[in-house]
């Protein structure tokens, strides 16, 4: 059962093949089996993922299940969950029992699919290897001395081990996608605005947006209709109608105009990627597309200008963990500032103090103009290079990340190598684009992802480009020993 996708579970739930409690206990016996090996989840949440599993079989016996209703999925533990700890990856809220439901899990919730846990992340989500949680290092299932990519690496190896069928992630920075890349997965970053941030623990909330990950685009539809809307909570949440992603899924690509940046083909790219990628270009052009050479000359300023505006906003949205009300309180305060330097001190890890300090510096008066408002001029630079290039262009297409996963400790003593994994990503989240990572091939036995980047609200063209490559291909399909 484990090897099935979400849509052929569902299948099999609404043809009474097998039921939800059946399929949760298998998935559920496989977390314990194997994430001993991988540390993928925080927390399982066996009981109530049985109670949901068996509320949802009474809802198919009565003839009301949606098209999701029994299927288990895992949650990335960034999005609060109600009665259940919400760590965000941090010693900081390592006692966080989150009291209500982020908009996210509600939705899922209403759908009557089973949360089998939460999963493993870098702390605060501020990390490209999975190497800064408080709760140790997820393993890829691909080859366990290697990086499952991060932030959502705990989703990425469990949807990879067939531990889940399908997960949430994050994406800031390149969060869903590098990770998918990484473990030889589909995830898909939506546009800016798509998908509900409420009850999603801030870290650049004008570049947070979460995402589904799975296995195959058509899963990643199934998922994304359900997570996306209108979200009265959440100020930035755009009040377009949501459309049907499984829909349009088989879309033919005759015509379809495909752009290559040459900036995402030159130094830095691993050969052995740049041959898969153009592989898989080629395929497209089987299927009837065109391709041309495009140029987005600001594309190098995108990580130093992420790296003023992320920590810029992080430094202010994780103000707020403070040992008073939120987060790890220090014991035996001498008096408030002491309170407010070891609580801090003790419960966040070093890569978010890093961040703090850089945001805190960047934001501080007389280096505001210099670092900040320089940061938002190149943002707007970098959207005005996706909106020329999409006048000539239906999607960009090039490689999710420059390298395959590499192995422990390989970056963790240089912030700036850490930084570059997310190159060709980064840019996508400081224009508020849609951009997906898909499965294209090996290098060193190693999972390959191709990114797939769209205008604003093209989703459903992504997921259509996608799907037709999986239909031709079975790079997605291929499993790790495990
Ligand atoms: N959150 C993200 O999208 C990950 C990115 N690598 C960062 O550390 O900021």
């Amino acid at each position: 059962m484990h090897d099935k996708t979400i849509a052929e579970l569902a299948l099999g739930l609404r043809n009474k093949e097998f039921s939800s409690v059946e399929l949760t206990q298998a998935f559920l016996s496989r977390i314990q089996r194997y994430d001993g090996q991988l540390n993928s989840f925080i927390t399982v949440t066996q009981d109530s993922a049985l109670a949901a599993a068996k509320a949802a079989d009474e809802r198919i016996a009565r003839g009301e299940a949606g098209p999701l209703t029994g299927v288990p999925l895992g949650q990335k533990d960034i999005f609060c969950t109600q009665g259940v700890r919400t760590s965000c990856g941090s010693k900081m809220l390592d006692r966080f029992i989150s009291p209500y439901d982020a908009t996210v899990v509600e939705r899922f919730k209403q759908a009557g699919t089973v949360m089998l846990g939460k999963l493993n992340m870098d702390e605060f989500a501020m990390g490209s290897s999975n190497e800064t949680s408080f709760y140790g290092p997820v393993r890829n299932p691909w080859d366990t001395g290697t990086v499952p990519g991060g932030s959502s690496g705990g989703s990425a190896a469990a949807v990879a081990a067939r531990l889940v069928p399908g997960a949430t992630g994050t994406d800031t920075g390149g969060s869903i996608r590098q990770p998918a890349s990484f473990c030889g997965i589909t995830g898909i970053k939506p546009t800016y605005g798509r998908v509900s941030r409420w009850g999603m623990i801030a870290f650049a909330s004008s570049l947070d947006q979460g995402g589904p990950m799975a296995r195959t685009a058509e899963d990643c539809a199934l998922m994304l209709r359900t997570m996306a809307g209108f979200d009265p909570k959440d100020s930035t949440s755009v009040d377009l109608p949501v459309p049907d992603y499984a829909a349009c899924l088989n879309g033919s690509l005759e015509g379809l105009r495909i752009g290559l940046p040459k900036e995402f083909f030159g130094d830095g790219l691993d050969a052995d990627i740049a041959r898969l990628i153009h592989a898989a270009v080629a395929e497209y052009e089987k299927l009837g597309a065109t391709v041309k050479e495009i140029s987005l000359p600001n594309m190098h300023l995108s990580v130093p200008a992420y790296y003023v505006v992320a920590p810029a906003e992080c430094s202010s949205n994780l103000a707020r963990f403070d040992g008073v009300r939120y987060g790890h309180r220090c014991e035996n305060p001498k008096d408030l500032k002491d309170l407010y330097m070891r609580s801090r001190g003790e419960g966040f890890g070093a890569e978010v103090q890093r961040r703090i300090l850089i945001g805190t510096y960047a934001l501080s008066a007389g280096y505001y103009d210099a670092y900040y408002l320089k940061a938002q001029k190149v943002r707007r630079l970098i959207s005005e290079d996706f909106k020329r290039a999409f006048q000539e262009v239906d999607v960009i297409l090039g490689p999710t990340a420059p390298s395959v996963a590499f192995r422990f400790g390989e970056k963790t003593a240089d912030p700036v190598a850490m930084y570059l994994s997310d190159i060709y990503t980064i840019a996508v989240n400081l224009a508020g684009l849609p951009g997906m990572s898909i499965p294209v091939g090996f290098s060193n036995d190693l999972p390959v992802g191709m990114q797939i980047i769209g205008d604003y609200f093209a989703e459903e063209r992504l997921l259509n480009v996608a799907h037709r490559y999986q239909q031709v291909t079975d790079w997605h399909r291929q499993a790790p020993a495990l």
